[in-house]
């Protein structure tokens, strides 16, 4: 009776220990991952960590010594099945601390609590068995001497570890009491959340591309994907773990599921039972096999046929092709992908085209790009999940149960360690091929650049005589970038190679094991034949599981960027409440409006512009006084910090920005086009817009026969931001586009800085066309343009200085007399040479302010015009508020007309 118990005690504890240890390992370091829990996770010191690793070495060991007993004990006894119990105990405990041993020697942080629980938990079972039974007495009595030593060896061993190990364990807990009290970081003193051997930050993500990158000693490349995967740890350290970090994901939810689209919806529920039916095939297809050839075997010299069997198999074989199941999950899966696809791309590119101004200037372009186009990752990552990791973990769990069916556990053994290894060395050389790989693409630019630029720089190199230069450089690198890819290829190869050798090392295994049962009538051949087919559909989800934890980093990284960017709000963001602006004159008031860039330096100071429906305000000063800003406001491209800005009495920040920006038309300085034709440009303020209303738009501006000489009209392509076009040409377009867009309010920000004088003047006609019954804003540097306008506003270092119309601040004789008279200085002066001996030019310009003296300047500078714009044409001012001479030179004869049509 005592001998029963005793016996099931220990049939009980050699199933249970393991299997305790390996489930506690599993719960306590997936625990630390999702929570994050860093308290016991210190550096070891080198020598304490080489004891513990020699320690669990010594013990992984002990186990497999005992295997090889064992294993040697069942081949001379010739009793297969014997002590199942014993052989699981020892193959188990090898597994788990053979596993250990491997996630101890990858980190030198390690996660006390897992590592500590196991040794304990291994040294309880051990010492149970141990008392319970000793080597077991059919042992042949050297086998048992051997055992024994082993065994007394491995518990010394674990008796050092345990203690060790619960020593450290409480030495750190006590340690991060104390600090416990204050324990903002989560990563603990003295440990660089950056440390690539931080094992909770850098397994799942992928920052074994730097592990990889010191192992090979290379020379440092630049990560391009550095700042993601900082902002990354950083918000997981934020997150407290990987849990609050995935949670802030589900933002994405309503764009990869389909909450509103049943017909998605259905794709996904075929998608999930063609996973499940495949599942079911993987299984099913090689058990028929094996039965087919059995009842084959059965049948021969008949001259019957397995029907039934035969037709089970094919049936199976059919719908486990592309013609049968896998057509139908792909059908689906298409368009699934496609869904989010779309969803993704459309909310990122609203919401990057939602975010105000700051973020713009300050963004980076090709981040960007990047975050949006590789917002599809985000599907991918969902789809790998869902449609490849777990279907293939449904796989190995239903390899392990089907080999066990066939034959025994010992097969399932036999796939459980080999699975083990080649994912350990599949996960291992991806990580260490990163750094080659990224080097062998750095040097891939280098060449494409030194292929490149030579040919777009054909004559810099004819002119210097340096093509044997270009072509050295070349091969040189060309030299460097083959030897880069041999060395990933290489390494691939060999990884290759080792996947290879342990999918071999298995089936050589399994087979043998098959064949012996087959061999000794154990088993029918079927089974034989049915695990070798098997054995074929095991190595895809093997190799596939190896590639996704490479393939789930990176779609992590390319999701975290579209994360960030979701998580970027706009500063002028439309209120819950706010509504469509109702324009009924176009009154526009700034009321003590203070703004800043930058909160340290103050850029707009008390700005109070009163803008009656239909008036025409103008804007002078200095560079860098304010005035763009000013009206970069009214568009609410910024929000103010204090006072507000009214259109017919309504507070910008109470509409919508859509409607705001339907009402104003802006004449940019330094107006971009799109790659299209022109007609397309020009069309854009107004989809709607006919042919005819196109070309009025560009004869109002002073365009339209310029286009009409082009080649192709008004089908010209403008090139990429409008390069093909002159400034000139380019400054009209986009003049044409306000005009056809026809707003309530104008703003024209040095809108004909670009043009002749003889064209200004008829922009300007067009203008006052366009601006009558529309509040203009303008903002001119040639004063003589905004000469009409109702009220000049001076502005200078943010505030405005003066006001008045043209007239009154002149005769004010404060700022903007003083840059009137600067400009006509240069003017006169130009003039000065070409002036006819009797004019007192002194008197002429200490007279600055009266206008007869310009209508008399002008007309005697008429019959001279010609000569002057040609001799000044390569000439520029050195003041800012001085246009350039060439200018001013135009402006003479545009002077007098500003004159004749100056307000009384
Ligand atoms: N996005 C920005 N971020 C920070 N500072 C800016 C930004 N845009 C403009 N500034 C600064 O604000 C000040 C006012 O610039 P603004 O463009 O309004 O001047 P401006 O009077 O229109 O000049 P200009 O006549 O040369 O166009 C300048 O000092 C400029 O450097």
């Amino acid at each position: 009776m005592v001998n029963s118990t005793s016996t099931a005690t220990l049939k009980a504890f050699n199933y249970a220990g393991p299997f305790l240890s390996i489930a506690y390992f599993i719960f306590s370091y997936v625990f630390n991952l999702v929570t994050l829990r860093e308290e016991d996770k210190r550096p070891s010191k080198k020598i304490t960590y080489r004891f513990f690793l020699w320690c669990i070495l010594a013990v992984f060991c002990s186990y497999v010594a005992d295997g090889f007993l064992l294993t040697y004990q069942v081949w001379s006894s010739r009793h297969y099945s014997i002590a199942k119990d014993e052989v699981t105990h020892v193959y188990f405990s090898a597994l788990i601390w053979g596993c250990t041993c491997m996630s101890f020697f990858d980190t030198s942080t390690p996660s006390w609590n897992s590592y500590v629980g196991v040794w304990v938990l291994g040294f309880i079972s051990e010492i149970v068995i141990f008392s319970t039974a000793g080597p077991s007495p059919k042992t042949p009595l050297n086998i048992r001497y051997s055992i024994l030593v082993i065994t007394v060896s491995r518990l010394s061993v674990l008796t050092m570890l345990s203690v060790a190990g619960v020593a450290i364990f409480w030495q750190i807990k006590k340690s991060s009491d104390n600090v416990d009290e204050e324990r903002q970081p989560l990563i603990s003193a003295g440990v660089d959340p950056r440390t690539p051997d931080n094992s909770c930050s850098t397994t799942v993500v992928g920052d074994g591309e730097e592990e990889g990158g010191e192992e090979e000693g290379e020379e440092e490349d630049e990560d391009p994907e550095k700042d993601v995967k900082q902002r990354q740890r950083q918000r997981l350290e934020q997150r407290g773990g990987w849990l609050g970090y995935i949670k802030d994901f589900l933002v994405f939810l309503p764009y990869i599921w389909p909450f509103k689209d049943r017909k998605v919806q259905m794709q996904y529920g075929v998608i999930g039972v063609c996973l499940l039916i495949e599942r079911g095939l993987n299984v099913l297809v090689p058990h028929a096999y094996g039965k087919l050839t059995n009842t084959l075997a059965e049948l021969s010299g008949t001259g019957k046929i397995p029907w039934a069997e035969l037709g089970v198999w094919i049936l199976f074989r059919y719908l486990d092709s592309y013609a049968g199941i896998l057509l139908v999950n792909s059908y689906c899966e298409a368009r699934v992908a496609q869904f989010s696809y779309k969803q993704i791309q459309k909310a990122s590119f609203a919401h990057v085209m939602g975010l105000s101004m700051d973020f713009h200037v300050n963004k980076n372009s090709g981040e960007l790009m990047k975050a949006i186009t590789q917002g599809y990752a985000l599907n991918g990552l969902v789809d790998l999940a869902l449609f490849t990791i777990l279907p293939m973990l449904v796989d190995l769990v239903l390899a392990v149960g089907y080999l066990t069916y066939l034959f025994d556990i010992y097969v399932a053994y036999i796939v459980i360690t080999i699975s083990i290894a080649y994912v350990w060395v599949g996960i291992k050389f991806t990580t260490s091929m990163i750094p080659l790989r990224r080097k062998y693409h750095k040097i891939g630019r280098d060449v494409y650049v030194l292929q490149t630029e030579p040919v777009n720089n054909w004559q810099t190199v004819a002119y210097f005589n340096r093509a044997q230069y270009q072509e050295d450089r070349l091969v040189d690198a060309a030299e460097k970038e083959c030897n880069a890819s041999l060395r990933y290829r290489d390494r691939f190869l060999l990884s290759m190679a080792i996947q290879f050798f342990i999918i071999m090392l298995g089936l050589v295994s399994a087979t043998l094991l098959a064949i012996y049962r087959v061999s000794i009538a154990d088993k029918p051949i079927g089974s034989f034949v049915a695990l070798v087919t098997f054995w074929g559909s095991l190595t895809g989800p093997l190799s596939n599981l190896a590639n996704s934890f490479n393939l789930v980093s990176r779609n992590l990284i390319s999701a975290e960027r579209l994360l960030q960017l979701f998580n970027t709000k706009s500063s002028t963001a439309d209120k819950p409440t706010a509504r469509d602006i109702d324009v009924t004159g176009g009154h526009v008031k700034f009321e003590d409006v203070d703004f800043s860039y930058d909160e340290r330096k103050q850029t707009l100071k008390n700005i109070n512009i009163d803008a009656p429906s239909g008036k025409t305000i103008a804007f002078v000063g200095e560079t860098g006084g304010g005035k763009s800003t000013t009206l970069k406001l009214l568009l609410r491209f910024y929000d103010v910090k204090r006072g507000r800005i009214t259109i017919d009495g309504q507070d910008i920040r109470d509409i919508t920005q859509s409607s705001l920006r339907n009402v104003i038309g802006v004449v940019p300085q330094d107006p971009s086009l799109f790659n299209m034709s022109i007609m397309e440009n020009i069309r854009y303020a107004r989809l709607e817009a006919t042919d005819e209303e196109v070309f009025e738009a560009c004869k109002a501006a002073a365009i339209h026969n310029k286009i009409l000489s082009f080649p192709d009209g008004y089908r010209s392509k403008v090139g990429e931001r409008g390069v093909k076009l002159s400034g000139g040409e380019l400054q009209r377009v986009s003049i044409a586009r306000v005009i056809l867009k026809q707003p309530r309010v104008l703003i024209l920000d040095e809108a004909t800085s670009a043009v002749d004088s003889a064209t200004e003047n008829e922009i300007q006609n067009a203008f006052k066309e366009l601006s009558k019954g529309r509040t203009t804003f303008v903002i001119a540097h040639r004063l003589s343009t905004i000469m009409y306008a109702d009220l000049i506003l001076v502005v200078e270092n943010g505030e405005i200085v003066e006001r008045g119309t043209h007239n009154e601040l002149l005769n004010s004789d404060g700022k903007y007399s003083d840059l009137w008279s600067k400009q006509l200085s240069t003017k006169t002066r130009v003039k000065i040479d070409n002036l006819p001996e009797p004019y007192d030019s002194k008197a002429l310009i200490a007279d600055r302010g009266d206008e007869s003296h310009l209508v008399e300047l002008s007309r005697e500078m008429s019959g001279t015009e010609g000569s002057n714009q040609s001799s000044s044409q390569s000439v520029s001012a050195s003041d800012d508020t001085n246009p350039p001479i060439d200018t001013i030179v135009e402006e003479e004869a545009e002077t007098n007309k500003v004159v004749d049509s100056s307000p009384p």
